[in-house]
């Protein structure tokens, strides 16, 4: 399963990064063909503007067809603009004078007319072999001579590239370098642009606002193939490093865990586990009511191990409810005595998500108390948001446990991320204020605030509180003057073995008696 994983953690970036490439080329290149049909578009706008232009000019100069004045403007006309080759006059489809001088020249068949009134001549007699083709344009008796591809005059260094102006009109154009296809016209539907591709190209069409004109520009797939190839060379490479980085730490990971649940698996065949007991105080008098059973792991080389480590890993390989048998036995071992003869004092025992899929863990319970001689308040189940997975499961647990006789405590209290929504829906006994939020008591920073919130939601809900973590008298203070109950933390006790435990109650217990004696006699 987690060679399965790392394979695919492996495998997925460089594929994500081909995915990349493909969509970073398709961008680059319909920019580019798009660039290309601008190009077009532009100079066939141009084209048409200054043709528009002279024949206005003309026009409203008033001059007589032919006479000296228009024969000048006409070469002034065409001195001036860039896409005009020639302008004249035309009778009966010959151009009778223009800006070229020379005899009369025949235009030509027409090859068709826009609805402007514009005649278009496309293959007009002048042009010659190895030139441009000219071409002319006819307006009532103006005609102005054009190169017929200088609108797709456009460099570029692609090959292959298919430019060409089409009219929307759908009068068939001769303009075009490369397999323009007219079908493309159809993708603009009433639109000004379309970027598409079809079986063969990147497609770019743009339409002129100004003119009947649309321009479109076309880059071979292979195009799109070769740039996404390079960018894909670019990118696979740190992808497949990346892919290989965290598989690896999945799989050391892994090994990690596997070996320490293998070392788990050991530790409980061997018995190297033991239980540290922290007391739990009364706020106000600061009398120690019980206690919070705390687990240790002693490997066969001595070290300790912290329950932060081993218990997720237990919980996941699930180990977890064989160690929670081990602790309710070392309980049974280390407190039944105790227990019997002191029925107010508790010991609370974490139990995780597992533990609380059935009700066998109640029956476990009661058993364990039995055994013992103690009474259901001699416990206190502690469990933390985590253990609320299976939220039913953990209800119909709880709400068993509490007919036992068993009080139950939510532990870490707002460490969760949905602590209220299933806190309401919970019959608990107990809130035990997490740790890091007692920490934050009195240095003003924002969290400080949420201790407060949290005490009066206790209170509404009617749960007696724990406070985790004291350190300092101030914390407690703080915390008696809210009303908290019960407190833990290192102000009162470190976690600590059940012989100490007792030793320091009776000495506690001692002291409390000789007070009483004092204060008898005194009075
Ligand atoms: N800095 C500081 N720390 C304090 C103070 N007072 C108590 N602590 C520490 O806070 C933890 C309190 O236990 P927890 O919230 O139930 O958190 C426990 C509990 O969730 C889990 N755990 C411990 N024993 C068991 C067990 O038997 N079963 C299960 N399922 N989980 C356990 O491991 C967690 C960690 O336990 P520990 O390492 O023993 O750490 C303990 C305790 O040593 C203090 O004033 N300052």
């Amino acid at each position: 399963m987690t060679v399965l994983l790392a394979l695919g953690v492996v495998a997925l970036p460089p594929w994500l990064a081909l995915q990349e490439a493909r969509r970073q080329a398709y961008v680059a290149e319909s920019e580019q063909v798009r660039r290309y049909a601008m190009d077009v578009l532009r100079r066939t706008d141009g084209t048409a503007q200054q043709i528009d232009a002279a024949f206005r000019q003309l026009k409203q100069s008033g001059f007589a067809p032919c006479s000296a004045e228009s024969l000048d403007l006409m070469r002034q006309i065409d001195l001036g603009s860039s896409y005009l080759q020639a302008v004249g006059y035309v009778r009966e489809g010959s151009i009778v004078c223009s800006s070229m001088g020379g005899a009369p020249m025949a235009l030509g068949q027409p090859g068709y007319r826009t609805s402007a009134g514009v005649t278009i001549y496309q293959d007009i007699p002048l042009s010659r072999p190895g030139q441009l083709p000219l071409m002319a344009v006819g307006r009532d008796d103006q005609v102005a001579l054009i190169h017929r591809d200088l609108p797709i005059d456009v460099w570029t260094d692609v090959p292959g590239v298919a430019l060409g102006v089409l009219h929307v009109g759908g009068l068939g154009l001769p303009i075009a370098r490369g397999p323009v296809d007219p079908a493309w016209l159809q993708k603009l539907g009433t639109g000004f642009e379309a970027r598409f591709t079809d079986t063969r190209f990147v497609v770019s069409v743009l339409r002129s606002h100004k003119t009947q004109f649309v321009a479109v520009a076309a880059v071979p797939l292979a195009e799109l193939d070769r740039r996404a190839d390079a960018i894909a060379r670019r990118l696979v490479p740190a992808a497949l490093l990346a892919g290989l980085v965290v598989a690896l730490a999945i799989l050391m990971l892994a090994r990690r865990q596997l070996s320490m649940e293998a070392a788990l698996r050991s530790a409980l065949r061997r018995d190297e586990f033991f239980l540290c007991y922290q007391p739990i105080v009364r706020l106000q008098t600061g009398e120690w009511v019980g206690a919070e059973a705390l687990l240790r792991w002693r490997r066969a080389d001595g070290t300790l191990v912290g329950p932060d480590l081993f218990i997720p890993v237990a919980e996941q390989s699930k180990l977890i409810t064989r160690i929670t048998e081990r602790v309710l036995r070392l309980v049974a071992h280390d407190a039944c005595h105790f227990l019997t003869v002191h029925p107010d004092f508790h010991i609370a025992l974490n139990l995780s998500a597992d533990d609380l899929h059935s009700c066998a863990i109640v029956d476990r319970l009661c058993v364990m108390i039995r055994d013992c001689g103690a009474q259901p308040a001699n416990l206190i189940v502690e469990i933390t948001e985590r253990g609320f997975l299976n939220l039913s499961s953990a209800r119909e647990v709880i709400g068993s446990l509490r007919d036992k006789g068993i009080e139950v405590a939510i532990d870490d209290f707002g460490t969760g991320y949905s602590s209220l929504s299933y806190l309401e829906s919970l019959d608990l006994d107990f809130l035990k204020i997490d740790r890091s939020f007692i920490e934050a008591i009195g240095t003003g920073a924002p969290i400080s605030l949420v201790v407060g919130h949290i005490i009066a939601m206790a209170r509404s809900m009617g749960l007696r509180m724990i406070a985790e973590g004291i350190e300092s008298e101030a914390q407690a203070a703080f915390l008696r003057e809210r009303g908290v109950e019960y407190a833990q933390g290192f102000l009162f006790g470190r976690p600590m073995s059940f012989a100490e435990l007792v030793q320091r109650f009776k000495e506690r217990e001692h002291a409390a008696l000789v007070q009483q004696a004092r204060a008898g006699a005194d009075a």
